[in-house]
């Protein structure tokens, strides 16, 4: 069976002065799959990101996310692609002051008309929803406490449940264990991974740690200076392999694996 892209980016240019940020980027993702963005900071993987639900507009090329054009979509239509997709940061974003199940609700803000201020102010319906994402997420005893009493692992959690709270067909996450201790980390990792695998999102995941990223995508994609120099299915490659993309240019010290890299690219 034929399925569509979930993302599709072509050729995709994004310049701040002169700082080349995205460099020609062109990538694939299906439904389902697991891409985990590495790369030096700089490197353009927050931009990368950005670029998937209209929170940045290219300078050239292409962004298509789940069939549709987004940086021509405005208004309205932005608003629904934007429901589609779910989005994960380091910082976890939370409503402070809120309590757990709030910040969950919050995530349906765009299946209603105007602002909710407490509980109550939602349907029924999506409190019940609220309540059993927080429950999934492992926070079921949390869901009354507030946002900023609960440790960085429990507010990832809260997060990750706003997240799914808008029912989206992709995940992005923008470094969403580089506040975690290694532990907390694991278990966010594999939580976003069961809860993703359980709903057949694709998701796409800016990480740090080379180890967890190979345990955990199903894909890596390397940038260096806004350029993909590393495509791979994540069992081919070894933490070797991936360190490569980590070089400076210039420094030869690490040999880059054939066809995987394309380090010349990068080094002007
Ligand atoms: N709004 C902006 N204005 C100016 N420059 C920017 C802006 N956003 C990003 N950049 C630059 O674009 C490049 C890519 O940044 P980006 O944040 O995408 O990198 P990153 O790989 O996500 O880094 P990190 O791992 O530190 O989060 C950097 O040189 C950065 O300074």
């Amino acid at each position: 069976m034929h399925h569509p892209a979930a993302i599709q980016l072509d050729s995709l240019t994004k310049r701040y002065g002169d700082t080349v940020a995205l460099d020609d980027v062109t990538l694939d993702i299906a439904p389902g799959e697991r891409t985990v963005l590495l790369g030096l900071s700089g490197s353009g993987k927050s931009t990368l990101l950005r670029h998937l639900n209209g929170l940045e507009q290219p300078d050239s090329g292409s962004v298509s996310v789940l069939g549709a054009p987004v940086a021509t979509a405005r208004g309205r239509e932005l608003r629904q692609l934007r429901s589609r997709v779910g989005f994960i940061f380091q910082q976890f974003e939370l409503v402070g002051p809120r309590t757990a199940l709030e910040n969950v609700l919050t995530g349906a803000l765009s299946e209603l008309r105007g602002p909710r201020l407490g509980l109550l102010a939602y349907p029924k319906a999506l409190r019940v929803r609220a309540a059993e994402l927080l429950a999934e997420v492992g926070l079921e005893e949390r869901a009354f406490q507030r946002a900023d009493t609960l440790s960085g692992g429990q507010q990832q959690r809260v997060a990750i449940a706003r997240a799914l709270m808008q029912q989206p067909e992709i995940l992005l996450a923008d470094e969403p264990v580089a506040s975690l201790d290694p532990e907390s980390s694991q278990q966010i990792m594999a939580l976003i991974r069961e809860l993703a695998e359980r709903r057949g999102l694709a998701v796409v995941c800016s990480l740090h740690q080379v180890e967890l990223a190979l345990g955990w995508g199903s894909r890596v994609v390397g940038l260096r200076a806004g350029k993909v120099v590393l495509d791979a299915p994540a069992h081919s490659l070894d933490e070797s392999a991936v360190m490569a993309i980590y070089q400076r240019a210039g420094d030869d010290s690490v040999a880059p694996p054939a066809r995987q890299l394309d380090l010349n690219g990068a080094a002007a």
